[in-house]
């Protein structure tokens, strides 16, 4: 039994920082983690996801080279090259963070899977980390800090559990492109990845059961559903109601579809809390999805235990797991009226804040709408990438923002223009008489919140 001052468990996105900035003041600290540093993010998540985005977009640009008189020939994909490129870049980063844990005082970095044990309610809680091989160590502290993560969540389709089906880690594991990769759900994670397949030569079906990015404004659905279908990925609406198959191809009924067949399953049908590795006597108050219930700074009900990142249901991305981490540093700091800003990495991206159409109609508020098509951005008919949408909607009587909606051409830092205005608390007349630097997609916020028109 090894005593610490404080023990981290999840080497994600919080739990780093947190270690870090405990073992340089002095205290003993241990991070404990049962898969490979770095969480989800480093290793499967955002950064080889938008690694490979990388080769996709270069092979869709080199495609469309003549249309802006560039001839470069036959446009051929290496898919093992490009995911050893991914690789290449992600052990490096790995390999940063672990010589980073590694190097640091008062830091010891434990291989294993963590369960919290014994009575929730002493000043000492007692955490056993089981190793690969079964060894176990208990570990003892008064301060632990969760910061668990989640995982895929596997629908109950009948027969998925006798088919060698994919999740986003295997699928990253590929070393030769699939020929047919069928993809069940229709939200980031299927439609970053389908795009990206499609465009290295798979063939693609996305199952979208509840339809394309089913939490976004319908126009965006549309524009979506009209981008991947004339990339050629084909789009079914529908939930799979019994998969078969084997490693040389799967078959996935989809009722009033009929079956479709293909080489392998992706199944990206939503996260699920990795609470539940914790143990079942942990004594922490989770709500109906495993996600552990904090106050705003991430004290959870059982004393001297925190939850930072994924787990504690606050956020669902990269950035909102590590500022948890450097709001919990930073007292009196608390996440409460947190603005969450978000990308979806399709090309082009989805850069998302605040309210919908359909939230803002909700809201009771007298809402009023500025809106352009890509289409009208000149910086975007400079480069010939005039799919998507311009979309902010402010409140008429305070004047706040309420949300922005951007598809299109660098969205996905466009829309931190309003996100950092809504977190600021900045009015929209701020932002309409700003100046903006031309030709950029930014420069039309002046322009559309000049012309705003009630929301229907
Ligand atoms: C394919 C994909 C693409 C994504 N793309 C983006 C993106 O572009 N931008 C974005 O912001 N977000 C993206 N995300 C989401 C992002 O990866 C997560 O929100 C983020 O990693 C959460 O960080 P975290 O620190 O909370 O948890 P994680 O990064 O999941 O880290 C948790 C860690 O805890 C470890 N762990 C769990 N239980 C135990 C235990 N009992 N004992 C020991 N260790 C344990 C896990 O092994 C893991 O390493 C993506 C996710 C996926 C799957
Ligand atoms: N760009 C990013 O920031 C990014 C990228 C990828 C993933 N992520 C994170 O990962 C999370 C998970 O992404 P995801 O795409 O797995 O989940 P999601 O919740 O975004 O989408 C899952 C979709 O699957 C559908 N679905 C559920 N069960 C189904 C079934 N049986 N058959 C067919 N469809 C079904 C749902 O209706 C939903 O539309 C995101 O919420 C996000 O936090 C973020």
């Amino acid at each position: 039994m090894t005593r610490y001052d404080a023990v981290v468990i999840g080497a994600g996105q919080a739990g780093p920082s947190v270690a870090f900035s405990q073992a340089a003041q002095g205290r003993r600290v241990a991070i404990v983690e049962m898969a490979e540093p770095g969480g989800t993010c480093l290793n499967h998540g955002c950064r080889p996801t938008k690694a490979l985005r990388a080769s996709a977009v270069v092979a869709h640009s080199a495609r469309r080279a003549a249309d802006f008189g560039v001839h470069v020939g036959e446009v051929r994909v290496d898919f093992g090259q490009a995911i050893g490129r991914v690789h290449t870049l992600i052990d490096g980063m790995r390999a940063g963070l672990q010589q980073a844990i590694d190097e640091a005082e008062n830091l010891d970095y434990v291989h294993g899977r963590a369960r919290l044990v014994g009575d929730p309610t002493g000043a000492e809680h007692r955490v056993v980390v089981t190793a690969d091989d079964g060894s176990e160590q208990e570990l003892t502290t008064s301060e632990v800090y969760l910061n668990v993560g989640n995982r895929a969540s596997i629908p109950p389709i009948d027969g998925l559990e006798h088919v060698p089906y994919l999740t986003e880690v295997e699928l990253l594991a590929l070393s030769e492109l699939p020929e047919h990769l069928i993809i069940v759900g229709g939200g980031y994670i299927g439609l970053e990845f389908g795009q990206m397949f499609r465009r290295f030569g798979s063939e693609v079906t996305i199952v979208a059961g509840g339809g394309i990015a089913a939490r976004e404004d319908p126009d965006v659905q549309q524009i979506l559903t009209d981008l991947f279908t004339d990339e050629g990925v084909r789009i079914v609406e529908g939930r799979p109601s019994r998969v078969s198959g084997d490693t040389s191809g799967v078959s996935v009924e989809v009722p009033e579809v009929g079956t479709i067949t293909g080489s392998h399953l992706l199944i990206a049908t939503g996260r699920r809390s990795n609470s539940d590795q914790l143990g079942p006597d942990t004594g922490l108050e989770t709500d109906a999805h495993g996600f552990v219930l904090t106050d705003d700074r991430f004290a959870t009900n059982v004393p001297g235990v925190w939850a930072l990142g994924d787990v504690n249901g606050r956020g669902a991305f990269t950035h909102t797991s590590y500022q948890d981490g450097d709001i919990y540093l930073h007292p009196p700091r608390t996440v409460a009226g947190r603005v969450t800003t978000y990308a979806m990495f399709t090309d082009p991206p989805l850069g998302r804040v605040g309210m919908g159409l359909q939230e803002a109609r909700e809201s009771g508020r007298r809402v009023l709408k500025a809106e352009i098509p890509m289409a009208s951005v000149s910086r975007a008919k400079l480069e010939s990438e005039t799919t998507g949408v311009m979309r902010v909607l402010v409140d008429a009587d305070t004047e706040e923002f309420l949300g922005a909606t951007i598809l299109g051409l660098q969205a996905d830092d466009v829309v931190q223009v309003i996100g950092v205005a809504m977190q600021a608390g900045v009015r929209y007349p701020i932002v309409r008489d700003a100046l903006p630097i031309h030709p950029t997609v930014s420069e039309f916020f002046p322009t559309i919140l000049a012309a705003l028109t009630p929301l229907d």
